[in-house]
């Protein structure tokens, strides 16, 4: 569990997060949302320890950040796996060379147990039959769930990924948002995306938090966005006429069906 409490952020006078507080829980995919530059990647850095905060507290399972040696730092650290929106693979590498990579420099298991780990996390994501084929030679899908069997290689508690569908046609970006959903139920992992894609939200979204110009403006399960009276919220998710008209279909039918009861 990740809490934040009443973090902000500012560049020399621009403040970018203002007072934002909240709870991201382990085992549920938590998201945040929100318009371009409204401070979402920012938050990311922050918790990823990118960043410092100007003021305010992030908990680690209850351990604040800020007051942690650099020690405990780098130990959180190893706590964390990466996402980012590029799958930053190693082109010069394998498959099983890449999910291997933090195996190598942070486990000290032997090469034996490395190669089954990275092949047990390959397997997770149906990629086994790959693991001797170079990222140039696999699909941006496949590269994506490559980047996953890495991040979570070394068990990690903190799962951060940055617009992972992000390149992706709408199917795939389906497969990749129920692996992360299922990797994080499976592991007990505190999962924070960081996400455009309205599939996802509506899909995998279970505490959804939407910044506004800095600040947390809402914040809950996506099966309440329908209903919602955040105007700010319900613009930017139904951005389209069509979408628009699409919800006010809905909640008429709602409307219709609740009278009739
Ligand atoms: N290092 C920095 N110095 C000054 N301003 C910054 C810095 N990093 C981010 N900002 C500003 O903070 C604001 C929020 O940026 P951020 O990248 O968090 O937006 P975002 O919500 O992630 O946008 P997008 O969805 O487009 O990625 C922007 O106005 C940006 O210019």
């Amino acid at each position: 569990m990740i809490e934040i409490r009443h973090l902000c952020k500012s560049f020399g006078d621009k403040e970018v997060l203002k007072d934002i507080s909240t709870v991201f829980e382990n085992g549920k995919t938590n998201l945040i949302i929100g318009r371009s530059g409204s401070g979402k990647t920012v938050l990311i850095r922050n918790l990823v320890g990118l960043l410092t905060p100007t003021s305010g507290e992030i908990l680690y399972d209850g351990r604040d950040f800020g007051s942690m040696t650099k020690k405990e730092k780098i130990m959180l650290r190893r706590e964390m796996g990466m996402l980012f929106q590029s799958a930053a693979l190693f082109d010069s590498m394998t498959v099983l060379q890449n999910v291997m990579f933090p195996l190598d420099m942070f486990s000290d298991k032997t090469a034996r147990d490395r190669v089954r780990r990275a092949r047990t996390c390959l397997d997770r994501v149906n990629l086994v039959d790959a693991e001797n084929k170079y990222p140039g030679e696999i699909s941006g899908g496949m590269q994506k769930r490559v980047a996953i069997a890495r991040a979570i290689a070394l068990n990690p508690k903190y799962l951060f990924c940055d617009e992972p569908n992000s390149g992706l046609d709408p199917k795939t970006s389906l497969v990749i948002d129920d692996l992360l959903h299922g990797i994080t139920q499976e592991f007990n992992i505190t999962t924070i995306i960081n996400t455009h894609d309205m599939n996802s939200v509506m899909g995998i979204g279970e505490n959804i938090i939407f910044i506004h110009e800095g600040r947390k403006e809402w914040q809950g399960h996506s099966s309440e966005i329908m209903e919602s009276p955040n105007e700010n919220l319900t613009d930017f998710i139904f951005a389209s006429d069509l979408l628009k008209n699409m919800r006010k279909a809905v909640l008429e039918k709602r409307n219709i069906g609740n009278t009739a009861i």
